[in-house]
């Protein structure tokens, strides 16, 4: 066991190759997900360490975000474990007030993530029974490469840790901008231009609203068909009925009566090119993670005429898209609104817990949390931060009680006391 834990000087050049045990759960990615699972295990007495590939906490909001994103459903559906949100704070706080938020609960949890680590691989060594976790950080002249062994691997890369990027006809060779809407921070310098935003999810009806609403001219993708329900019905939050329904009613009754409310406030949206899926707006979120959109404004730009509708991309030809029905247009500017992807399958070598799409294949064991072999995953459940802040609780409760059980009777040989030991670098 020694050996595995010896500083390591593979290439003398450029990395320094170091070896951690870590005396407790590695924690990977301090979005929301790894800093609420890193509370509720600091609850619970439990060392951690967290990981994150960026240099700062919740890395999607601060850096991956437009300026005027708001959370879109109620605060007490986005707080995290133990720390609800002020009071002060609005009904959907805003993203600076959302990141506000998290840089406290991190602090008050004295949660402090090894940032600029990004995971590159993950293994269970069977032989020792632990997880060999190794990260690489800093710039080329001065790559690190460390490896950290533990016992518990905690996976909190989030559903939206990639970009996806659609492959198109002609977009490579496209003359004007192109961005995912992940670089898009505000509209003030497409005033005037003629934007299409491929994609009409959350992402791209927001987007949309926001060129809108800065005087570009949107032209938005709708190339198969999406929910659109109002924020709020009658000024209650459209989430939160529709979560209140669920307790009485079966999820099929539930879409129907949402489905009839929409169109009494919405009216028949299919007028504007907005076609609706087959399935309801909850069964589809809960059997293929595809978010209903909960409208800000963006319809009523559309009915305006401030936001064109249009069907899919058949090719881009210099400056100019051509779209499935045939008909050609002009565009300054392309943002791609075409969602992300787990990154998991790139880092963690593991089949069984996970799927090949990167999310972990819920009908082992019943539950979307936990793995074999000490291997858990927390938000990816496709049910938002409120899904995610269950798992946290879930993972820390299990990850507790063994830890309490092995620490309750330490004996000088076995694993146990070794596990109690400081995290320690070799
Ligand atoms: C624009 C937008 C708005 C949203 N609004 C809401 C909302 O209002 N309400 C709601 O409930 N949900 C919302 N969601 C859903 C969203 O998934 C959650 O808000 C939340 O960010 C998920 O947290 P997470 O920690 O699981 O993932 P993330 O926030 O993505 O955090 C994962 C972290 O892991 C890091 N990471 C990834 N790979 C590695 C690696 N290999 N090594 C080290 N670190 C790594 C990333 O840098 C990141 O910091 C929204 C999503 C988006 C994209
Ligand atoms: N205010 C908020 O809280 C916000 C929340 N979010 C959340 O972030 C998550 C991600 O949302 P979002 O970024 O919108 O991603 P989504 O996955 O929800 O939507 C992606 C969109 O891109 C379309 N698309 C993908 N590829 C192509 C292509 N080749 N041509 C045309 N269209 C294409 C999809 O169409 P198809 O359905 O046909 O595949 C779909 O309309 C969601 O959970 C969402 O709720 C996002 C923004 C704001
Ligand atoms: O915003 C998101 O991405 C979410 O996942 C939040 C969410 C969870 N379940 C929903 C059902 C309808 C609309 C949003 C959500």
């Amino acid at each position: 066991m020694e050996n595995m834990f010896r500083l390591i000087d593979h290439d003398q050049e450029a990395a320094t190759n170091r070896c951690i045990w870590v005396n407790g759960p590695v924690i990977v990615g301090a979005g929301p997900s790894g800093l609420a699972t890193a509370a509720c295990l600091r609850e619970q007495n439990v060392p951690f360490v967290v990981l994150e590939r960026a240099d700062c906490i919740a890395s999607l909001w601060q850096k991956r975000t437009y300026d005027r994103l708001k959370l879109h459903l109620p605060k007490q559906f986005c707080q995290l474990p133990k720390m609800p949100f002020p009071e002060s704070f609005p009904e959907y706080p805003t993203k600076r007030q959302f990141i506000d938020y998290l840089e406290s609960y991190a602090s008050r949890f004295g949660i402090s993530p090894k940032f600029n680590e990004c995971v590159q691989t993950a293994r269970f060594d069977e032989t020792s029974g632990l997880w060999r976790v190794k990260t690489v950080s800093g710039a080329e002249s001065t790559r690190t490469e460390v490896e950290y062994i533990c016992r518990w691997l905690v996976v909190a890369t989030g559903e939206n840790a990639e970009r996806v990027m659609p492959e198109i006809e002609g977009l490579s060779e496209f003359t004007g901008e192109v961005i995912h809407a992940c670089d898009y921070k505000s509209g003030e310098k497409f005033a005037g231009k003629k934007v299409l935003v491929v994609g009409c999810g959350n992402s791209g009806m927001e987007v949309s609203l926001d060129l809108a609403n800065h005087l570009a001219k949107p032209s938005m993708v709708v190339r198969s068909s999406v929910h659109v329900m109002p924020r709020e019905i009658m000024g209650k939050s459209t989430f939160e009925l529709a979560m209140k329904m669920l307790k009485w009613f079966p999820l099929w009754l539930v879409d129907k009566i949402l489905l009839v409310l929409c169109w009494f406030v919405l009216g028949n949206i299919e007028r504007y090119g907005l076609k609706r899926p087959e399935m309801g707006p909850m069964e589809l979120k809960s059997a293929k993670g595809k978010t209903p959109v909960l409208d800000i404004g963006a319809l009523e730009k559309i009915r305006s005429g401030n936001i064109d509708v249009v069907p899919g991309v058949k090719r881009f030809n210099g400056n100019r898209v051509e779209l499935v029905n045939g008909e050609q247009l002009d565009v300054d500017s392309v943002v791609l609104a075409t969602g992300y992807r787990s990154n998991v399958p790139y880092w963690l070598q593991e089949s069984e817990f996970f799927a090949k799409n990167g999310f972990p294949k819920t009908a082992i064991g019943n539950s979307g949390w936990k793995g074999r072999t000490g291997l858990y995953a927390v938000g990816f459940t496709r049910r938002g931060l409120s899904g995610a802040s269950m798992d946290a609780v879930n993972i820390a409760q299990d990850i507790g009680s063994v830890w309490k059980l092995e620490t309750k009777q330490p004996t000088k040989r076995s694993t146990g006391s070794l596990r109690r030991c400081i995290s320690q670098q070799f």
